[in-house]
């Protein structure tokens, strides 16, 4: 096992033996300012939070979005259903271990090493592929369909796709990279990378009160999401089967590149009526706050509707759409230049739902026709995922569909 150090927990160096000798060296070089010694013998907050890996439903979904993302998409490298099973227990037994702020069983680099859990998440999907590649094709659920062609798609096909999915996302970029790291060295032999992308997002105390985060053409991105504490959540974010999937979830991933120059080019009154709120608070331009429910039908005193009929809020929102929704949950991501001097930048668009032909399918065939925002913006790559339901403590992801 490369780099293993099995029986060292990263853990027990934070908050015991060692935080006490990390204390103990800090007290020693500031020659006795004891008041020195608390502070450096707990890790901050930001460090500690874990978020507990098994459960009904997988996590990286309801969780507050972490500052860190690594998306990635493996492909097997056969079609040994067994070798499937085996490395998803394997992954699972990892992830539990890391977003418990311990070492990797093996394959671990000491990457992270020094830092708590910092709110990892590991999120496992299944690609259409994989469902013939093991022989279980029968299983595969009709929502698992592929994505129709939408007008405008420049997909890139090496950046799209997989057999399987992982999202990570961490408050820390090396706790997300270790944990991508250690996936990728244990699956050798069983699956290999296809593509990986990095993210992020707003980090955890950067703003004095919690508040919903921006994308990179400055606006408030997230408002109007399904609210877990209504009651049609469940059924528009979890799917009820069939059979084995029941409690999962359907991933959409976009890659959506930003054409940031002409966007920026646009003066703030004009940027708010392509999205329909403005930019300074998100709250809707028919009035009110950014909580304030949107009101469609509102019109400004010279009659012209206040939220205008290509407004992006208005073409995506469920009203418009037959009810579809879906749980966006995007990271923004900057990958340097592309040949032409312009920034390679925009949103690692994420949605999670009951089911994508009564989610992202009919709201972005009326987005690619009718919204404003969509000149400013390359749908670049793309995948659809079956999130497998949350495994139980000594479980896997994937069970029901590999022991079944
Ligand atoms: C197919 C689904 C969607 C894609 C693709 C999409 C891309 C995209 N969106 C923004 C910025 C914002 N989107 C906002 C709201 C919003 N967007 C979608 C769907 C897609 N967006 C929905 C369903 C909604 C909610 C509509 C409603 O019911 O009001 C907003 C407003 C704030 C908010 O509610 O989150 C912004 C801002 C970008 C930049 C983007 C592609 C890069
Ligand atoms: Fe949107």
């Amino acid at each position: 096992m490369s780099g293993s150090v099995q029986g060292f927990s990263r853990r027990a160096v934070l908050g015991g033996a060692g935080a006490g000798l990390a204390a103990g060296a800090t007290a020693g070089v500031l020659g006795g300012r004891a008041a020195a010694t608390p502070a450096a013998s707990a890790p901050p907050a930001l460090g500690r939070t874990a978020v507990p890996f098994h459960g009904t439903h997988q996590a990286g979904i309801l969780q507050p979005q972490q500052a860190r993302v690594q998306l990635a998409a493996f492909d097997l490298t056969g079609g040994d259903r067994s070798a499937l099973r085996q490395l998803m227990k394997r992954w699972s037994d990892t992830a539990a271990r890391l977003t418990r702020g311990e070492p990797a069983g093996d394959h671990e680099n000491q990457i992270a090493t020094d830092a708590g859990p910092c709110a990892l998440t590991v999120t496992f999907g299944f690609g259409s592929s994989l469902f013939d590649r093991i022989g279980l094709t029968a299983q595969r659920p009709p929502a698992l369909a592929p994505l129709p062609a939408f007008p405008e798609d420049a997909l890139d096909r090496a950046r799209s796709d997989g057999d399987l999915w992982v999202q990570i996302g961490a408050d820390d970029a090396l706790v997300a990279f270790h944990a991508l790291r250690v996936l990728q060295q244990q699956a050798a032999g069983t699956a290999s990378l296809r593509w990986q992308m990095s993210g992020f997002s707003r980090t955890p105390g950067a703003t004095d009160r919690a508040m919903t985060g921006r994308n990179l053409m400055g606006q408030v991105d997230g408002t109007n999401n399904p609210k877990p504490d209504t009651p049609d959540f469940a059924a528009k974010v979890f799917t009820d089967g069939p059979g084995w999937s029941a409690g999962g979830s359907y991933v959409v991933f976009r890659r959506i590149r930003m054409l940031l120059d002409n966007w920026e080019n646009l003066p703030t009154d004009r940027q708010e009526r392509v999205i329909g709120r403005r930019k300074s608070d998100g709250a809707p331009l028919s009035g009110g706050t950014e909580s304030t429910p949107v009101d469609l039908a509102k019109q400004n005193p010279d009659g012209i509707l206040a939220i205008p009929a290509d407004a992006h809020i208005r073409v995506a929102a469920p009203a418009s759409n037959g009810g579809a929704a879906m749980l966006r949950r995007g990271f923004s991501y900057q990958d340097g230049l592309l040949p032409d001097g312009s920034l390679d930048a925009g949103l690692l668009f994420l949605a999670f739902q009951a089911d994508p032909a009564r989610g992202f399918v009919p709201v972005q065939r009326r987005l690619a026709r009718g919204d404003s925002l969509s000149r400013f913006l390359r749908h670049e790559a793309s995948g659809l995922y079956v999130v497998p339901p949350g495994a139980a403590e000594g479980g896997y992801v994937g069970q029901g569909l590999l022991d079944g």
